[in-house]
């Protein structure tokens, strides 16, 4: 900001790397605790590694980055809405059960849109390989 000390200044940055560092710390705690994570992790390996193997288009990398993002996305919100929904409600409660189904219905939506891209993407050059054998 024009006019700002750099002492505040150096205080924002600060503040914004120790957001960035909270957030790997986020990530690092869900793949510690989180067995679908590392699934996740798993999978994403494959894609990628797929992904060079089959020398996939530009666009076809933006779908595969797109689909492992918005997984991992929702993988972790669900993480977090199962921690919450613990702290609230560690006793047995219909709405919390809820909360808990309702986010685990969105990372199954998100993965399953996830395997359709994969489908699409890796799916014909696979065929085309084993055709050719
Ligand atoms: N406090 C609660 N009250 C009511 N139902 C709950 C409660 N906690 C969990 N449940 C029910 O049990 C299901 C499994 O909950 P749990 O916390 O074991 O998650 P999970 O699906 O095993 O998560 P993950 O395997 O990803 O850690 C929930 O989807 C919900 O239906």
């Amino acid at each position: 900001m024009p006019g700002a000390k750099p002492d505040a200044h150096a205080g924002r940055l600060r503040r914004r790397i120790a957001s960035f560092g909270h957030a790997f710390r986020g990530v690092a705690a869900a793949l510690r605790t989180e067995v679908h994570l590392r699934f996740h992790a798993a999978a994403t390996a494959a894609a990628v590694g797929l992904g060079f193997c089959l020398g996939i288009t530009r666009l076809e990398w933006a779908l595969v980055a797109l689909a492992i993002g918005v997984v991992w996305s929702a993988e972790l919100l669900n993480t977090a809405v199962e921690a919450l929904t613990d702290l609230v409600s560690p006793e047995y409660h219909a709405l919390a059960g809820r909360a808990k189904d309702v986010a685990a219905g969105a990372v199954l939506v998100v993965a399953v849109a996830a395997l359709v891209v994969g489908l699409l993407v890796f799916g014909p050059p696979l065929l085309a390989m084993i055709k050719e054998q």
